[in-house]
């Protein structure tokens, strides 16, 4: 009897799927773009319980057509432009039984669906899935639409411009603690984490004025009665379960029978509370600050004028833009989730990029002692360094890390309820498609995509378009301007008005950190006491890179080799 049941549900549900995926491919068979079926689209349920399975059989039989790859965990990672070269188009669809898939690593469409505006005059919002994914921590600037996300945008952006002087020098502070650790210790393979803790804690003093001394996870967790080592351990399990965070509310995680998940409920948890309670403290410090003649004691986080444009603050500006106390909470969860873990994987794929490369280092080292001659790093500043580091060998390392390794790889967005026609780069006339298609731009298709990045009068062999080269953003001799990708071809930012609002801030980070980590050390494999080459190492590391997965954002699925951090011989 069951069995039927079960039977009679299956079939009813796989005719339901078939009729499903008739009607999508009537749709997008007469648009005359390349399209691949897909049995599953490829949701977050699908990556924890369908996606690894499906990996398995392909391994197992050997598939390997290029329309295997795209069943699998982060093909866009692996294939880079390989999947638009076989279909000689830089755009395809993949149907599924539920969704329509445009994959898209053409620039001129990409800038259109990132920039431009649907047709009810708003920009073309996330599909769903995403919003929910993001919006684990209530709604905020990243999660919002319309109205409310301008809101959101007008107080949070402005904020963000106000905290770079804080930025560099908390960078500059926590590299000087972490050097201190990394003097006394032989080899690390902990960099990825290393950095998180400095990020944070610049994201903690920029944002909440709170002081966040440097140190291991491993100190920081042993730490746990102390509130930054509970804080950067609920983060760090997070992270490590970020997918489950997702797909079930954190009290159902935490009545499971697995203890991972029910740590990673618990993580879900403290880390709204955390943030809550950093939240309040400021809130109740500024409230008495105001109430002082003297006002509010410290401009200089992004707490203070954010709680300034509150309702409980109240001014005129609250009243136009009445966001509630509750919206501007979650703001700085996402400062601290959207801002860290990106800058901090960014500052560790450039570490590793230099460790492969160390022909880079030591350019970097040469333009740091240029610039500073033999005046003290830690006594820089933003106002008075930033600039001049702004368009040489660090920006240029920035930039080819993320046009390497992005920490999005895909930016998904829909069309609204009415069809809307889309150009295309070259002289492809422009398309027009109908309402409930998905794009995913393709972030590493498109600075991989020959057509933009092979040089001028170079072949793109010559060009060198998968390695690392970071010379080719420099200024051009007799120009100071550094290179300008064609629009749409590099977005590790995303553009237009969605872009990311902590650039500028990751910028100003990642180049403290460089300053202060190559002023006084270089970094190289660890050669397990002469048993690994530097060739071995490097061939491992590519390996690691070319299994990367996307977790919040990409990184590292399994261990990075060791790397040494070593005195700077002068
Ligand atoms: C290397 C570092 C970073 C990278 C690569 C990066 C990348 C991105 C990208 C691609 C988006 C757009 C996502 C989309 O449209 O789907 C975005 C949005 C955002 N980023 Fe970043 N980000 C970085 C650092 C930061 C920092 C340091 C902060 C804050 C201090 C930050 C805060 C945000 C916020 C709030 C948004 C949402 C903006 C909106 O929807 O209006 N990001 N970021």
């Amino acid at each position: 009897m069951l069995a039927s049941l079960f039977l009679t549900t299956a079939l009813l549900f796989m005719g339901y799927a078939g009729y499903s995926l008739h009607t999508l491919l009537y749709k997008v068979r007469p648009l005359g773009i390349p399209y691949f079926v897909i049995p599953f689209y490829p949701s977050p349920f699908s990556r924890i319980f369908l996606i690894p399975f499906v990996n398995l059989l392909i391994k197992v039989f050997g598939l390997t057509h290029p329309r295997f790859f795209l069943m699998t965990l982060d093909w866009q990672v692996r294939q880079r432009y390989e999947m638009y070269r076989f279909i000689r188009s830089d755009i395809f669809f993949t149907v599924t039984p539920w969704k329509v898939i445009l994959h898209v690593a053409d620039p001129d469409m990409a800038v259109e669906v990132l920039a431009g505006k649907g047709g009810n005059g708003e920009l073309y919002t996330r599909p769903d899935v995403y919003n929910s994914m993001l919006g684990l921590f209530g709604e905020n600037v990243l999660t919002e639409e319309g109205a409310v996300w301008r809101d959101h945008r007008k107080i949070t952006a402005p904020v963000i411009g106000k905290s770079l002087s804080v930025v560099w020098e908390e960078s500059l502070t926590q590299i000087q603690q972490m050097i201190r650790y990394y003097d006394k210790h032989e080899a690390i393979n902990t960099s990825y984490r290393d950095f998180r803790r400095a990020t944070l804690g610049v994201i903690a003093r920029a944002g909440f004025s709170k002081v966040m001394e440097w140190c291991p996870l491993a100190t920081a967790i042993a730490n746990e009665k102390d509130d930054e080592g509970s804080y950067q351990k609920c983060l760090h399990v997070l992270f490590e379960n970020f997918m489950w965070a997702v797909i079930a509310p954190s009290w159902i995680l935490e009545m499971l029978p697995f203890k991972a998940l029910r740590e990673a409920g618990g993580a879900a948890n403290n880390f709204r509370f955390f943030v809550n309670e950093w939240f309040e403290e400021k809130k109740t410090k500024i409230e008495l600050d105001n109430k002082t003649t003297l006002g509010p004691s410290s401009k200089a986080d992004l707490m203070v004028p954010l709680l300034s444009k509150s309702e409980v603050i109240g001014n005129a500006f609250a009243q136009a833009h009445p966001l509630s106390l509750q919206h501007l909470a979650n703001s700085p969860q996402i400062f601290i989730l959207a801002g860290h873990e990106t800058s901090a994987h960014t500052i560790a794929n450039a570490i590793y990029l230099l460790a492969m490369y160390p022909e880079y280092q030591v350019k970097l080292q040469e333009e740091i002692d240029s610039i500073l001659g033999d005046s003290d790093h830690n006594q820089t500043s933003y106002k008075t360094h930033f600039d001049a580091f702004s368009s040489g060998w660090i920006a240029a390392i920035l930039f080819e890390t993320l046009r390497l390794i992005p920490e999005l790889t895909v930016m998904a967005r829909q069309i609204g309820p009415t069809p809307r026609t889309f150009p295309r780069a070259g002289d492809l006339r422009p398309i027009t498609l109908p309402p409930g298609i998905e794009f995913w731009i393709h972030v590493i298709g498109l600075s991989h995509n020959p057509k933009y990045w092979t040089q001028p009068g170079k072949t793109e062999a010559e060009s060198a378009i998968s390695e690392f080269r970071p010379e080719r953003w420099l200024p051009k001799s007799g120009d100071s301007t550094m290179l300008k990708p064609y629009n749409g071809s590099y977005i590790p930012f995303s553009i237009g008005a969605r872009g990311c609002i902590g650039k500028k801030f990751a910028h100003v980070e990642f180049t403290a950190i460089m300053l202060g980590l190559f002023r006084e050390m270089s970094v190289e494999f660890d050669s397990c006491g002469g048993r690994k080459t530097f060739d071995e190492a490097r061939l491992e590391c590519l390996a690691e890179m070319e299994n990367f997965e996307s977790k919040i954002t990409l990184q590292p699925s399994g261990e990075m080799p060791s790397i040494k951090w070593v005195r700077r011989r002068r």
